[in-house]
């Protein structure tokens, strides 16, 4: 993915690795001999680098089977807390992780490791409670992580109006192909970014709809194009 870390680490492997190649055509055998020890260092510094990539691959490997059926009642509470927490106009931002793994931005908030359920979300979110600032991460039918930092989509002009909270859910749907849903403070509306858009204003039914079609049926990147409702730029204020 374009802008993603790994992209920006396999940029600078094929830099390496061209000009490696070319020290060793020309004949420059210490700039070589150098360049291979580096290389073998290198190879530690990914398997450091990428810890958390790796660590949640193995865990993907690892995952008992009847996750999905406990993903679908996972995405019900999940609707359901988003709902209650919308018509009383408390903000929530909550990431589910699919391909991508997130724990990069777990790893800026709070871990947890908590079954979801509706009113565990709620408390999450309520105000004043210690973790409402900040997003959410769900793994499967976990609560990974709360109150954790998601990068900032930069004001490009297209959602120069909309607050952090927006933003900050268009940005790591930019970066990552996790779903985030938005709840918001000011309007009471729920929304999706995906693929650093912004869907629109979804009542439950569409948003269970939009779950079960992102997350439930989703086999992998190439089967999951970006939904018609998840499309449309908007220039308003979204809050
Ligand atoms: N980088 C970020 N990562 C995660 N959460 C963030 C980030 N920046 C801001 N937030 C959350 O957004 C809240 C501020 O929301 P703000 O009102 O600015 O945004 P908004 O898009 O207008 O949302 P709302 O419609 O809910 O008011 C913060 O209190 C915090 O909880």
């Amino acid at each position: 993915m374009v802008g993603t870390r790994a992209v920006n680490v396999l940029r600078g492997i094929l830099v390496f690795a061209g000009v490696w190649g070319a020290a060793q055509v020309l004949g420059l055998v210490t700039l070589s001999t150098l360049l291979g020890r580096a290389g073998t260092v290198g190879l530690f510094a990914l398997v450091i680098l990428f810890q958390p990539e790796l660590r949640a691959a193995l865990e993907r490997v690892g995952r008992p089977r009847g996750r999905e059926a406990q993903s679908g009642a996972a995405l019900q509470d999940l609707a359901r807390a988003l709902e209650r927490l919308a018509e009383r106009k408390v903000g929530a931002l909550v990431a589910i992780e699919r391909s991508t793994p997130l724990g990069e931005y777990a790893a800026t908030g709070v871990r947890l490791d908590a079954v979801v359920s509706a009113p565990f979300l709620e408390a999450l979110f309520a105000r004043n409670a210690p973790l409402h600032d900040g997003g959410v991460i769900l793994q499967g039918s976990r609560v990974v992580a709360a109150g954790c930092l998601f990068p900032l989509q930069q004001s490009d002009g297209t959602y120069r109006r909309y607050g952090t909270r927006h933003r900050a859910a268009i940005g790591l749907s930019e970066l990552t192909d996790a779903v985030v849903l938005i709840a918001s403070e000011e309007r009471g509306s729920i929304r999706i970014a995906l693929g650093g858009r912004l869907g629109p204003d979804l009542n439950g039914s569409e948003l269970r709809e939009q779950l079960r079609t992102l997350v439930y049926d989703y086999g992998g990147p190439a089967s999951a194009p970006i939904p018609a409702t998840a499309r449309p730029p908007e220039t308003g204020r979204g809050t």
